[in-house]
């Protein structure tokens, strides 16, 4: 691996441009995915938040089910965000009919677990391995980890009130997933640790 890799940002759907703009903030060579080819240049993926539904269907509309299939299994490091963390669950929940996922993580997603649109919140979460104050976590329609298999670790959960106890970030080996946005709040520190992940640094 290069010092300094490059991270695709998948591009189909969702927040695909504030997830390149972290990774341009903390100076790391960052390019859309749209095409099977882009995948065979970058380092690592970065699947944002937005709509699963729609992303799956247009993964499948760019022929890009398969091949992204295929490089998370063949071990490319990816990071979902959101609705990326529900397409790279092995198992959802409250999925629409027939929606299928990328899988490679070893979880069960429940889909908009916390409830609708106008229930987004925020919360401080303590995500492990990265160091600092909680993490100002942002969640907008967001999944939960229902469950976890044991190669995976949970890296956050939520502190306090009705929601204690969720876990909202996870990590299997070169996969992350957060249920929530860094990638909204400017707080570079999960990139960061992507970054590190994709280098074999973390
Ligand atoms: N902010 C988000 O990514 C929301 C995810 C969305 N509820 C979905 O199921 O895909």
């Amino acid at each position: 691996m290069s010092a300094t890799p490059t991270v695709g940002v998948l591009a189909l759907q969702g927040d695909t441009a504030e997830h390149l703009r972290v990774l341009g903030v903390l100076g790391v060579p960052a390019v859309p995915v749209l095409h099977p080819e882009d995948l065979d240049r970058v380092d690592g993926l970065i699947l944002p938040g937005g709509e699963s539904t729609t992303m799956s269907k247009l993964a499948a509309r760019y022929d890009l089910v398969e091949p992204l299939r295929k490089h998370i299994g063949d071990g490319m490091p990816a990071y979902g965000t959101c609705a990326g963390m529900i397409l790279l669950a092995d198992r959802i929940l409250d999925g629409a009919a027939d929606q299928q996922t990328l899988g490679g993580l070893d979880i069960t997603a429940r889909r908009n677990a916390f409830g609708r649109q106008t229930e987004s919140f925020e919360a401080g979460i303590d995500v492990d391995g990265v160091g600092g104050d909680p993490f100002e976590a942002v969640f907008i329609r967001a999944p939960w980890v229902e469950s976890v298999g044991e190669r995976v670790r949970v890296l956050g959960q939520i502190a306090y009130g009705e929601r204690a106890g969720r876990i909202v970030a996870v990590r299997q080996g070169g996969l992350l997933a957060t249920s929530f946005h860094p990638e909204l709040t400017g707080d570079p520190r999960i990139h960061r640790l992507f970054v590190d992940m994709v280098k074999g640094q973390a």
